[in-house]
C-alpha cells in the first residue's frame, strides 16, 4: 500500500508545490502556520483538487480526513466515536461497528466517558473521542489535522502509540506543531511557504531544521 504525489495548488497568493511518497506507518507533516499542511492533507484526501500534478493511490481503498468536527452539545460522546463508522460510510450500524468504536475508545482511555454529553467533556477528552472516531473508520489512508492541539503531557505519546499500532498496516498522516510527537513517527515532511523543505526518516530529522518549523513544547 502506498500513496505517491506530485501536486501544485494555488490559493490566493499562496502556492503549494509538494511531492513525495507515503507508506504504512505514521508520517508527520510539520511547518509554521500557513505553510500548507492542511492544504496538502486535503489534496491527499481528495477533498481539494490540485491545479496541477497527480496523486497515485496504490492499494488504498478508503481515505478519511479529520480536522475540526462539529458535534451538537447534547450528543452522547460514544455516538461521536461510532460516527467514525457511519459518517464516512453511510449504512446501518452493526455489531462490528460498535465493537470497533469501543475498541478505540478504550485504547484512548475514554470508554468510561462514552455516556457523557459532549458539552460536559474537556477539550482533551473531546479530542480523544474525535481520534477514536477517525480510527474507527479503519480507513487505509487516515489524515489527521492537528490531532494533538488539546492534548498535554503523556497523552500525546499515548495517542501516538495507538496511531502507530493502527498504522502497522495502514497509512496515517498527522500535522503537528509538537516536536515530542516526532519521536513516535516514522517519516517527516517539513513544509515552509508551500514547499517541502525537508522529508525523510524521522530519526534523521535535524533539530536545526525543527527550530525553523513552528514547533511548540
Ligand atoms: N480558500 C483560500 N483562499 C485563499 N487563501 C487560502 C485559502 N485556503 C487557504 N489559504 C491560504 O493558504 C495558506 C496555507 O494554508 P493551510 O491551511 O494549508 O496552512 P497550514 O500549514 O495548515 O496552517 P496552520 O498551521 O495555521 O493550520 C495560508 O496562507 C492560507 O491563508
Amino acid at each position: 500500500m502506498y500513496v505517491e504525489f506530485d501536486v501544485e495548488k494555488r490559493l490566493g497568493d499562496f502556492l503549494l508545490r509538494a511531492a513525495g511518497r507515503l507508506e504504512p506507518g505514521v508520517t508527520c507533516v510539520v511547518g509554521p502556520n500557513g505553510s500548507g499542511k492542511t492544504t496538502l492533507l486535503k489534496i491527499l484526501a481528495g477533498l481539494l483538487k490540485p491545479d496541477g500534478g497527480w496523486v497515485k493511490y496504490g492499494g488504498v481503498s478508503s481515505r478519511v480526513y479529520v480536522g475540526d468536527l462539529y458535534v451538537p452539545p447534547d450528543a452522547p460522546a460514544g455516538e461521536v466515536a461510532l460516527s467514525g463508522r457511519s459518517r464516512f460510510s453511510p449504512r446501518p450500524v452493526e455489531r462490528e461497528d460498535v465493537e470497533a468504536a469501543r475498541r478505540y475508545m478504550e485504547a484512548l482511555g475514554v470508554l468510561r466517558l462514552a455516556g457523557r454529553r459532549w458539552s460536559t467533556l474537556s477539550g482533551g477528552e473531546r479530542q480523544r473521542f474525535v481520534i477514536a472516531a477517525a480510527l474507527a473508520s479503519e480507513a487505509d489512508l487516515l489524515l489527521l489535522d492537528e490531532p494533538f492541539s488539546n492534548l498535554y503531557g503523556d497523552w500525546r505519546g499515548r495517542v501516538m502509540r495507538v496511531l502507530k499500532s493502527y498504522a502497522s498496516r495502514r497509512i496515517v498522516v498527522v500535522t503537528t506543531h509538537h516536536m515530542d510527537v516526532l519521536g513516535c513517527c516514522q517519516w517527516v515532511y517539513a513544509l515552509r511557504d508551500g514547499a517541502v523543505v525537508w522529508s525523510g526518516d524521522a530519526s534523521s530529522y535535524k533539530p536545526s531544521v525543527e527550530t525553523t518549523c513552528g514547533f511548540e513544547n
